[in-house]
């Protein structure tokens, strides 16, 4: 569904991505995980075109991303995508905020949008929260409205930047379990996150990156149990106490 193929990028003469590649299959959970600064962001971001690259080719769903002529909006649509800090639209209400794209993208009529918008409010449990604004919510309510917002464009995949990082900690797990769930649905998932409680409870496989290159891609219990790069062990024993 995702495919990956040796893809490069340099910020001037600094190499951020190196000869990356690596396949997502449709129900796949991946979660890439590494030291700060190894390019994890980056990589997640070329998936929906929000990164440019200089080298290698991407395919989404048969959409070639990259190439001069890809159709963003398309692919966007095809791909929701979570960001550390929630991206909300601060002078919209939240039925606004999950309204926006899909009649703007979609063509849907506000109605029909307003409908799913709060089909999947409610599925966050934050149907309640409907006329408020972003900044009269927590982070993990924003964050979960943000999912909500993703989830209401039908996406075939969903890809995750650090959606925790910015949460304080009694708030993690209420975003966490939305996603443990649409994992457990078969949600096809990129996840970047530093939570290797949820890669060991729902990942099916694990990408490790260090200075721009994928060191590891493998299963959950191949990389919990004995990841083959020595740097992959090192960073395994400095988070896992
Ligand atoms: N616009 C930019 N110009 C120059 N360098 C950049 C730019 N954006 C990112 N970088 C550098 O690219 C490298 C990779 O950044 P990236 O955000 O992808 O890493 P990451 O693995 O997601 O890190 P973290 O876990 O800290 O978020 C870092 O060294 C960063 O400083």
């Amino acid at each position: 569904m995702i495919e990956i193929n040796n893809v490069s990028k340099w910020y001037g003469q600094f190499q951020v991505l190196g000869e990356c590649s690596t396949r997502v299959e449709k129900g796949d959970v991946m979660v890439i995980c590494g030291p700060s600064g190894s390019g994890k962001s980056t990589l997640i971001k070329t998936v929906n075109g929000l990164e440019p690259f200089q080298e290698g080719q991407i395919r989404v769903d048969g959409i070639s991303v990259g190439a001069k002529n890809t159709d963003l909006p398309a692919l966007r649509a095809r791909i929701g995508m979570v960001f550390q800090n929630f991206e909300l639209f601060p002078h919209l209400s939240i039925r606004d905020n999950l309204n926006l794209a899909q009649v703007k993208v979609l063509g849907r009529s506000v109605d029909e949008a307003t409908e799913r918008g709060l089909r999947y409010l409610d599925r966050v449990g934050l149907l309640a929260q409907q006329d408020k604004f972003p900044g009269q919510l927590s982070g993990g309510q924003q964050q979960r409205v943000a999912i909500a917002r993703a989830l209401s464009m039908d996406p075939i995949a969903m890809l995750f930047d650090e959606p925790t990082s910015a949460l304080d900690p009694e708030m993690i797990n209420e975003v966490l379990d939305v996603m443990v769930g649409l994992a457990q649905e078969g949600m096809t998932m990129m996840v970047v996150t530093h939570e290797m409680g949820f890669a060991r409870k729902v990942a099916n496989r694990v990408v490790f990156m260090d200075q721009g290159r994928i060191l590891e891609d493998c299963s959950k219990d191949e990389f919990f149990g004995a990841p083959r790069s020595e740097r992959a062990r090192d960073f395994l024993a400095r988070i896992i106490h």
